[in-house]
């Protein structure tokens, strides 16, 4: 049974999301950006994300980063409110305290690094486990050598991050964020930043990881054979709003949206072609 069936299961015998968005909007100012988003995303479930450049593809998961505040309606992950709490039986926007506690339940991989430059490597991947969740440092630091070699870098446990790689930054950044044994990871664009050569050490990675966790991943990317080698479930977001979605076969074979359809033939044409894919082009310049 594929994992959409699966999850369909899941949902008749009341098993619940891991992270549910109900009716999502965000505007800046008068323009919408998101609206009416309900999205589901289940235990152990591995969700790409594509769409053009500009559809909201990343305004959708800096809400679950908890870094933007939705204008409309809920998230909730792991069956707590993200970005609102209960107060005398009334909702209102959570606290810092709120936020940081639900937070913890959030692994989040971007585009930049962003390792601390003077520690190294091992104390890149210890020092939130230690600081922020509280773990004894030998513990941690077991634990540390334990995830530093699934990323394939026990290694370089000594090193600084100035003396890796992109890759292996990319690879720590990974390591950092299974560290904190989140129930959901988060990948923004994870390896857009890097040169062409360094993008498979790491989608590897991505993918050793999803096989081997049963914590929910949401991927957002341009890469669409790794959206189809990895992904349960493909999302298709076109202006503001999920115009399809589906298992892989369903979105890359039999695209029901004209939208979709001609994203992706943009985007084949131009993976042919060898230029930057089309299909990152905003919508707004591509008039
Ligand atoms: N802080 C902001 N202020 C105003 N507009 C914003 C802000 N952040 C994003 N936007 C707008 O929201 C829309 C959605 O942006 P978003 O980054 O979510 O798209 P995306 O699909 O992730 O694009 P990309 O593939 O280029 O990363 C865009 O039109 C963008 O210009």
């Amino acid at each position: 049974m594929n994992k959409v069936a699966e999850n369909r299961e899941a949902f008749a015998e009341g098993r619940e999301p891991i992270v549910k968005y109900r009716k999502i909007g965000k505007s800046y100012g008068s323009v919408d950006v998101l609206s009416e988003i309900d999205l589901d995303l289940m235990p152990g479930e591995k969700v790409a994300v594509i769409g053009p450049s500009g559809s909201g593809k990343t305004t959708l998961a800096r809400m679950l980063m908890t870094l933007e505040r939705p204008t409309a309606g809920t998230i909730e992950v792991d069956g707590e409110l993200l970005w609102h709490e209960k107060r005398q039986g009334k909702l209102v926007p959570a606290s810092e305290k709120h936020l940081h506690r639900v937070r913890s339940k959030i692994g989040m991989v971007f585009q930049h690094f962003n390792l601390f430059p003077h520690m190294t490597i091992m104390r890149n991947v210890t020092e939130a486990p230690i600081h922020v969740q509280g773990m004894g440092k030998a513990e941690a630091i077991r634990m540390g050598l334990d995830v530093l070699e699934k990323v394939g870098l026990a290694d370089k446990k000594d090193e600084y991050p100035a003396r890796l790689s992109g890759g292996q930054k990319q690879r720590v950044a990974i390591a950092r964020a299974v560290m904190m044994k989140p129930r959901v990871m988060l990948f923004d664009e994870a390896t857009s930043a890097l040169d062409p050569e360094l993008v498979g050490e790491v989608l590897a990675v991505i993918k050793d990881l999803a096989a081997a966790g049963d914590m929910a991943m949401m991927l957002i990317t341009h890469e669409m054979d790794f959206a189809r080698d990895i992904a349960d479930r493909v999302i298709f977001t076109d202006g503001g709003s999920i115009v399809e979605q589906g298992t892989p076969e369903d979105l890359f074979e039999r695209p029901q949206s004209p939208r979709l359809q001609s994203f992706l033939s943009r985007f084949r044409q131009s993976w042919f072609m060898g230029g930057i894919p089309e299909a990152s082009i905003s919508a707004e310049k591509r008039g």
